[in-house]
């Protein structure tokens, strides 16, 4: 046996916050968001106890698919020895996304990508736990080589090598101790959503933008796209209460057609946005690439990943010049390490990683992945570098974020901070947790 021991078991369930009552998350697109996840939960037969606690994100109804699509993936991961996954992840994770009935289904998009990406994650919690490190920590010391036998490296060859992923990492290797120190003392910047939901009234983003700058934010991003005479009076009422010394980002969540989106963002331009997040289908790489080239005049960048469906995308987006800021999200592509490639490609392009993190958990996780970024890829935190941050439900996880100074301080317990508290699961297990139970006796929802 080897010394991490044999998955025995791979249990799930379904965990949905009813975050649409109070609007929040919500968008142009997803009118009614409920956070949910599917909650994995990853045993060996090692005899150590520890539990790999992996989420795969998505809204309410969405959890009922992933979950069947998870049990299904999880049969080809029990009985494995942790070790020989350790020791080629790479490989055990091409085994999983290219297996032979169920890529038919993607490949590598979609339900069973992010059900992989569920499973994935779990396992990444795991490892954590078993070394006793978080897992940003866990990556940081591993050695250029061992970062890339993490990564399956299909399709992108002809823009990044492994060879040329393994001098990335070599050329950083030398500073990365300094970083660290700066990490530990001053964490990585981020900006808050928290102010600016489309659900939310005029009173709401008013009174939730003075609690944000009262608390030292000086990034906000807002959403966009359902009505233009309503984003321009939205617009002004956030910058008269920031400024315009503070950035705004606005997301209009795929909802417009090309033209649409640069005749809208035009509009939008005198309020002086950063970026313009997902203008349009996230399938349209070309689409993205126009947006990008009609706003360039106007300082407005393109930012799009939380819908991206894999790293080929990423690449086309790159070397299409349709982005100037790269959103991973650790749920959507196959977990850490996919996300590794797409840090890797953003690296050889030059464009700034800025984690999409709107989603219950998804900050808890994308935290560990930018802290190895700055530390072990890209080197930085310039050029606007920026990791999404929203304020629910962080209170369900035994190993919350911490923000200070709006930045993420780097986790210090062992594993992905993905473990919640079983209260919390108990309650929140739908349809028939208490927060449910009740909630659908009283009408307010339906199974
Ligand atoms: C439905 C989600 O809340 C989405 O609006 C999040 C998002 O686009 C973001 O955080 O960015
Ligand atoms: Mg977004």
């Amino acid at each position: 046996m080897g010394k991490f021991g044999k998955i025995t078991e791979v249990n799930l369930r379904d965990i949905r916050f009813p975050t649409s009552l109070e609007h929040h998350g919500s968008d142009a697109m997803h009118g009614e968001v409920d956070y949910s996840g599917v909650y994995v939960c990853v045993k060996t037969d090692s005899g150590d106890g520890l539990v790999g606690c992996g989420i795969a994100f998505t809204l309410g109804r969405g959890n009922e698919i992933i979950l069947k699509a998870v049990e299904v993936i999880s049969k080809f991961a029990i009985g494995q020895e942790l070790d020989n996954i350790f020791s080629n992840f790479g490989k055990f994770w091409r085994q999983i996304t290219q297996e032979g009935q169920l890529r038919w289904l993607g490949p590598e998009k979609g339900v069973t990508h992010m059900a992989a990406a569920g499973l994935f994650n779990a396992i990444w919690d795991i490892w954590g736990k078993k070394v006793k490190k978080p897992v940003w920590k866990l990556l940081a010391d591993m050695t250029p080589q061992e970062i890339v036998n993490l990564v399956d490296f299909s399709y992108l060859s002809e823009v990044l090598t492994k060879d040329e992923a393994i001098e990335i990492l070599m050329s950083n290797k030398p500073t990365q101790e300094e970083r660290e120190r700066i990490l530990l003392k001053e964490g990585f910047p981020a900006y808050t959503t928290s102010t600016g939901w489309l659900g939310y009234s005029d009173e709401i983003l008013a009174q939730k933008c003075e609690a944000a700058l009262k608390a030292g934010w000086t990034k906000f991003k807002m959403k966009v796209g359902s009505d233009l005479k309503d984003d321009k009076r939205r617009a002004k009422l956030i910058r008269d209460h920031i400024g315009y010394e503070r950035d705004l980002m606005m997301d209009a969540n795929q909802k417009w057609d090309v033209n649409d989106a640069i005749s809208w963002m035009k509009e939008l331009a005198e309020f002086k946005p950063l970026w313009i997040e997902e203008p349009t289908s996230p399938d349209d790489v070309l689409g993205h690439a126009a947006v990008a080239k009609a706003l360039k005049p106007y300082n407005i960048g393109v930012a799009t990943g939380e819908h991206c469906q894999n790293r080929v995308i990423f690449k086309q987006l790159l070397q299409a010049n349709a982005l100037s800021f790269l959103q991973i999200d650790s749920c959507r592509v196959g977990s850490i390490n996919e996300n590794i490639a797409i840090l890797l490609l953003a690296k050889k392009f030059n464009v700034p990683v800025c984690p999409h993190a709107g989603g219950v958990g998804l900050c808890e996780m994308v935290q560990h992945i930018i802290m190895f970024d700055y530390l072990c890829v890209s080197g930085t935190k310039d050029g606007s570098r920026v990791c999404e941050y929203v304020d629910h439900l962080h209170e369900h996880f035994v190993d919350p974020v911490q923000v200070n100074n709006m930045a993420y301080m780097p986790p210090q317990n062992p594993g992905y901070s993905t473990e919640m508290k079983q209260s919390s699961l108990d309650d929140h297990d739908f349809p028939n947790g208490k927060v449910w139970d009740k909630l659908i006796r009283e009408g307010k929802f339906k199974t």
